[in-house]
């Protein structure tokens, strides 16, 4: 593989820009090596470089200083304005320097209104080449920086606001420590291209001479022998900082540390959540208003349907225009996230990067060391508080998430998909721990998933949403009995949907089987969607209907079977009886009338099975 590489036509001409580019020096490099008179008495060149440095170690920190926040603005914003901003921050790299010096003229020169005021010393002296050396080597800092802002993953900020950091903390604690290495690597080039200014640099300010301009002089007045001391001198500082960048430090030794005492969390006080959200993202609009009487919530949906929205907005995430939101009886609608005291599972399994396990979960504001030793234990992470984020596997990512969302005690812990991510066992394994921490520590949860099996396991009440509207809010059983329309029956992911026709009172025509059901007062021959979840319906009943087995699959804890009704639709029944049954065999099935909800098909409002209530039509 590498032997091909390296004889591709591409190669070959990448090898030619290299050796393009290395040639000169080396040539040069060779003749200063072999040259008796190197210039370095050369008057002046000593102060030359002393500017050099001074001017280009100032820029370099106003570049800094300034120029930081404006990439991390940039990276953030999306508008015009921001957009505009870029493209400015560009044009000093994109125009020749002189005519950056020209420009900068226009601003700080003898005779403007800043230039008077500074009674033209802004002008032919230090300040002056640290002018020219700013404008220019700014974009190097501000595009570099920009770049590495932007590939920060957003739910870090987010993570750190519901533990607790506000938003200065967090551009230390986040943005500058994650964004470091790009960020110094664009401040080395901004100081290196300070030092090599020269054009803008010698029109405005002349005197006194920075290393270029001496060295131009130099060049102007004696040719090639008096410029390569400079020369040297400035290849030197390049070529010494620019391996030191490109080296790969080793790793700081991980302290070892003696965990604490653990300290079992106190008993939560059971938190409910009370939301009305109207809020736009793009095209799309969240409309949603439910007070839950539960603590234990799961909001349920297809992807794009507006479950994180929801989610962030409970979490202050989207700000007070989201809407209105209540933990328990406390209006937090203006509270920020940071002081609302909540907990936060981000879909992404995002973790702090360069912090080993025990320093997440001390990440937050007030986190108790005694707990996060108690979380640890708990949540089996024993042994590996001193590893780093890409050292864990999902599922191990998925705890320390967890964990450090519970080192502070939150009074409400939201998740958003939490388990998503992860293969079956360990998905299951989860799934057992939350409820265990729902069941033990009374742990108030708001779980957004897609799964209803997860959502049946982990909530008492359930939220289902599609495209940002609320379909259904109740308890588990009541919304799993009674889906409220075949929409959210397909969300619950009940297969056995099918259409029907009132036959009577009591009686639906499925093909060529009339089956028993509470119709309510449809009349006969309203055509009808009806339901039934797969254990309800029962295989080789007693007097149930004729079928046909048309499909067979074990799936280790239960049989599924699809069972065709007599011309009608395919049922699927879920049993854990030894059946005894293949494909092609012929069966009796029974259907519960209180277990079959029908909607008639004109509007799609539900009938209640069992109730007897009625629809209008
Ligand atoms: N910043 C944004 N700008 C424009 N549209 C957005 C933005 N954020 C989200 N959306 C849109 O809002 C809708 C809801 O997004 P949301 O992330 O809440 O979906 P979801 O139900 O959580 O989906 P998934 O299960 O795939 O995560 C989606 O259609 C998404 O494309």
């Amino acid at each position: 593989m590498t032997h091909r590489a390296s004889r591709s036509p591409l190669t070959w001409l990448g090898g030619l820009l290299a050796l393009y580019l290395l040639v000169p020096i080396v040539a040069f490099v060779a003749r200063f090596a072999g040259s008796d008179e190197r210039g370095f008495h050369v008057p002046g060149l000593w102060d030359a470089l002393r500017v050099s440095l001074e001017s280009a170690t100032i820029s370099a920190a106003l570049i800094a200083a300034f120029g930081i926040p404006l990439a991390s603005w940039l990276a953030r914003s999306r508008g015009p304005v921001a957009k505009a901003i870029g493209v400015l921050v560009q044009l000093p790299l994109a125009i020749p320097p002189v005519m950056a010096g020209i420009v900068l003229i226009y601003l700080v020169g003898p005779y403007t209104t800043l230039g008077q005021f500074f009674g033209g010393r802004l002008t032919d002296s230090v300040a002056g080449v640290v002018i020219a050396q700013t404008f220019v080597s700014a974009p190097f800092l501000v595009i570099g920086a920009r770049e590495a802002f932007a590939t920060i993953d957003p739910a870090l900020d987010e993570i750190a606001a519901t533990l607790g950091h506000r938003p200065l903390a967090r551009f230390f604690l986040i943005s500058l420590r994650v964004a470091g290495p790009g960020i110094r690597a664009g401040l080395l080039l901004t100081w290196l291209r300070a030092i090599g200014e020269y054009g803008a640099t010698v029109l405005l300010a002349y005197h006194p001479y920075s290393l270029p301009v001496f060295t131009y002089v130099r060049f102007s007045d004696t040719g090639i022998p008096d410029t390569q001391a400079p020369t040297a001198l400035a290849l030197g500082i390049a070529a010494v900082l620019l391996a030191l960048n490109a080296v790969r430090w080793p790793a700081r030794l991980r302290r070892q540390h003696l965990l604490p005492e653990p300290r079992a969390p106190r008993p939560a006080t059971p938190t409910t959540l009370d939301l009305d959200l109207d809020l736009t993202a793009g095209s799309f609009r969240l409309r949603l208003s439910h007070r839950a009487a539960s603590h234990r919530v799961a909001i349920l949906g297809p992807s794009g349907s507006g479950k994180s929205m929801t989610l962030r907005a409970a979490a202050g995430l989207l700000g007070p225009g989201a809407g209105t939101v209540r933990y328990g009886d406390e209006p937090v609608t203006g509270v920020p996230t940071e002081a609302r005291h909540i907990g936060f599972v981000p879909q992404s399994l995002s973790l702090l990067p360069g912090r080993t396990v025990w320093q997440q979960l001390l990440f937050g504001t007030d986190a108790d060391p005694r707990l996060a030793a108690w979380w640890l234990r708990t949540l089996r992470l024993d042994g590996l508080d001193n590893r780093l984020p890409h050292q864990l596997s999902g599922g191990q990512r998925q705890r320390v998430s967890l964990a450090q969302a519970l080192t502070r005690e939150p009074r409400l812990v939201l998740l958003d998909e939490p388990f998503s991510a992860l293969d079956a066992p360990v998905r299951e394994e989860l799934r057992r721990e939350l409820r265990r921490l729902q069941r033990d520590m009374g742990l108030s949860t708001v779980l957004v998933t897609h799964d209803p099996e997860e959502a049946a396991l982990l909530a008492d009440e359930i939220l289902v949403i599609d495209d940002g509207r609320l379909l259904q809010a109740g308890p588990r059983a009541e919304v799993y009995a009674r889906p409220a329309s075949p929409q959210v029956a397909r969300l619950l992911g009940i297969p056995n949907l099918h259409r029907g026709t009132v036959a009577g009172p009591s009686t639906l025509s499925v093909g060529e089987a009339v089956i028993e059901v509470d119709a309510g007062e449809l009349p006969v021959g309203t055509d009808v969607l009806w339901c039934v979840r797969p254990e309800h319906v029962a295989v080789n009943a007693s007097g149930g209907y004729p079928a046909t087995v048309v499909d067979h699959a074990d799936v280790g804890t239960s049989v599924v079977l699809s069972v065709e009704l007599a011309g009608g639709p395919a049922l699927t029944a879920r049993s854990t009886a030894d059946l005894a049954l293949t494909v092609g065999d012929g069966c009796r099935i029974h259907l519960d009338p209180a277990a079959i909800t029908l909607w008639p098909r004109s509007d799609g409002a539900p009938v209640t099975a069992g109730a007897a209530s009625s629809t209008p039509l």
